[in-house]
């Protein structure tokens, strides 16, 4: 049978090509510097086995010229050139990657790297030009070569008169339309950014000339344009850099220089990994709350680079939610990457990566917190919350890891702690570890229900934000010591005299419980005599597992309406209030009703809960009253 070879019609290849891998056209630049790096590398590697070729490293650079009136750019090397065979096969033949049999047949060795493999990244120049020369010469050739073409009917390639080895590529920029603008990569500036965001750490200088307005002469005020020949990358980044040559200062001004934030970073790493997976790392956490941090607008993720070529500037995957305040560079060499360089295949590389740096960026939070705790409160103060909100999402997946980073202001420290030191100061009989919500900590060290248990000498947890109570439930224990909210059920601090006692009173005036629960209906689930109650009158209590906190966060969202707690009202034996009571219920019903819905208000009222007919309430206190 007839094998027949899968015919591709290359105009329509190229078209497909050019418009449709690429989603930035600036990428041309980062592509035709890569081949340049690519191609003095191949010298550098070359003259490793072959002892007729030497490499200087000074000799060797890329240099990008715009010139406006031509509407031309050109891209420089001093690289390896190519033959009149390989300007037809490399250049002549999409997806035939030059480099790519060149890493093959020199078999490298690890930590050598090549970036050029799929062979079509020369082709995007096509985005923005309408006609592309090449203008090279081989290291093993004597002739040099001309190569053109418009990228829609072929190409042309004849003898030309170069001297140096090397090539040169000059882009014939198409002409600006409504919207596209072409003539932006011709801007000095423009071009500049653009290649240090893309390009700065390709290992050769890039040069441009770069033109400065200044006076003439020192004391002359006349200004004078002059053009001078720069090398605008750094070359090697500073994550490649040996950390102890690295000062803190170098690490603020990357963290600047990469405009990471506007502040300085609080605390950065810088991780080397060569194991399972190969990569560097700098990772900074700042000491300012992005603006828009806890808004649907914030984006996650650390600038990803493959051997010093930028990939991705927020590849998410590399960090987990609970730690998306991390801002950082990632490189590593073992990416495999799609063809446009854009989007990462479903990499296992990645899966590694991430997994390796929440490793190390939860060592680093647990120094801090050991050995610098001032600057671990201020990072807590600004991004605590995330790793609350982290322990109570996907149902408590990342609790474990997370929990000994948490940190709650204590009653008795009056300072922040951490579970661990509350967990170790604990009283020998103590079976809960108690903590109490609110706004403040003012108003939460006012409420009754924390009166009996700070009186006893328990410590208190504060727990201020709306997500404390909700992490906390999700954790259900520390170190197997359960978590108690003062206001809710038993508190297991009761003596057996004072529950006896209680037990005493309920039996002699479950007639008034009973009839105040009546009066208040389904508002309360129960009326009950407190052992909670030191010299408050009454206090709201909850059962079950949404606390009066938790109600009210829940009641804010758009699907929480129905959810309520189990509400139990508390009245306090020993306050005089409960003799009125006695005695109204005896005598007075009316007034017993009065005095039930005003102590029901007053609870609701120290809850911060609101009242649900206010106009009634004034009402009853006037009757009172009067
Ligand atoms: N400046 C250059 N000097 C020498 N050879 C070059 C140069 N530019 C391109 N080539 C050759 O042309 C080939 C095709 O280049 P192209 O950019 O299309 O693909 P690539 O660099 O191999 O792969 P990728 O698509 O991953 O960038 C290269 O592999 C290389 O052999």
């Amino acid at each position: 049978m007839e094998k027949k070879q899968f015919q591709a019609e290359s105009q329509r290849l190229l078209e497909m090509m050019v418009h449709s891998i690429y989603s930035q056209k600036e990428i041309f630049i980062r592509e035709l510097i890569s081949n340049a790096s690519d191609a003095i590398d191949k010298i550098y590697y070359k003259a490793l086995t072959d002892d007729s070729i030497s490499f200087n490293k000074d000799d060797y650079f890329i240099k990008v010229t715009a010139d406006k009136d031509k509407r031309t750019l050109t891209i420089l090397d001093t690289g390896i050139g190519m033959t009149k065979e390989e300007l037809e096969s490399n250049l002549g033949t999409i997806a035939k990657s030059g480099s790519l049999a060149f890493k093959k047949e020199i078999e490298m060795e690890e930590g050598q790297e090549i970036i050029g493999q799929f062979g079509v990244g020369f082709y995007s120049s096509f985005m923005v030009a309408d006609k592309v020369t090449v203008y090279t010469k081989s290291l093993y050739s004597d002739e040099g070569y001309k190569w053109e073409s418009d990228g829609q009917d072929g190409y042309t390639i004849e003898t030309y008169d170069k001297d140096i080895v090397g090539t040169e590529i000059v882009l014939h920029l198409k002409e600006d339309t409504e919207d596209e603008d072409y003539t932006k990569f011709l801007e000095e500036f423009q071009l500049r950014s653009i290649i240090k965001k893309h390009s700065d750490f390709i290992r050769y200088p890039i040069k441009m000339d770069i033109t400065k307005t200044e006076p003439k002469s020192e004391d002359d005020d006349e200004l004078v344009e002059t053009t001078e020949e720069e090398i605008i990358n750094s070359m090697v980044p500073i994550w490649r850099k040996n950390k102890q040559e690295l000062k803190k200062e170098d690490y603020e001004s990357f963290y600047q220089e990469k405009h990471f934030g506007f502040d300085q970073p609080l605390s950065y790493q810088h991780i080397s990994v060569d194991g399972m997976v190969r990569f560097q790392s700098i990772l900074y956490i700042p000491e300012q709350l992005p603006f828009n941090y806890y808004s649907q607008d914030f984006e996650k993720g650390l600038e990803l680079y493959s051997n010093g070529v930028l990939i991705m500037e927020k590849c998410a995957d590399l960090l987990p939610d609970h730690f998306s305040f991390i801002r950082g560079v990632v490189d590593s060499e073992d990416l495999s990457l799609n063809i446009s360089r854009e989007i990462l295949q479903q990499d296992r590389q990645v899966k590694r990566i991430a997994n390796n740096l929440e490793k190390k960026i939860k060592n680093h939070l647990q120094s801090m917190l050991k050995n610098e705790r001032d600057k671990y409160e201020t990072f807590f103060n600004v991004f605590g919350k995330q790793l609350k909100y982290g322990v109570y999402a996907d149902f408590g997946a990342n609790k474990d890891k997370l929990q000994d980073l948490l940190l709650f202001f204590s009653s008795k420290e009056e300072k922040l702690v951490s579970l661990k030191e509350y967990r170790e100061r604990m009283k020998e009989d103590q079976k809960f570890i108690y903590y109490a919500t609110g706004e403040s900590h003012d108003k939460i060290a006012k409420l009754p229900q924390i009166e009996l248990v700070t009186d006893k000498g328990y410590e208190v947890l504060y727990f201020t934000d709306e997500v404390d109570e909700f992490a906390i439930k999700m954790l259900m224990n520390y170190d197997d010591k359960e978590f108690k909210n003062v206001s809710s059920g038993d508190l297991g601090i009761e003596n057996e005299e004072e529950k006896k006692e209680i037990e005493k009173q309920k039996e002699e005036h479950q007639d008034i419980l009973k009839d105040m629960k009546e009066l208040l209906g389904t508002k309360v689930k129960e009326v009950r005599l407190s052992s909670r109650l030191k010299s408050h009158p009454v206090c709201l209590s909850a059962e079950g597992d949404v606390s009066i906190d938790m109600e009210k966060v829940l009641q804010q969202m758009p699907d929480g309406q129905s959810v309520q707690a189990d509400k139990v009202l508390e009245i306090n034996t020993k306050h005089d209030i409960f003799q009125s009571l006695i005695q109204t219920h005896q005598t007075d019903k009316e007034k017993f009703t009065l005095y039930t819905n005003i102590l029901y208000n007053q609870a609701l009222l120290i809850e911060g809960l609101p009242i649900e007919d206010p106009v009634a309430l004034t009402n009853d206190m006037c009757k009172v009253m009067v």
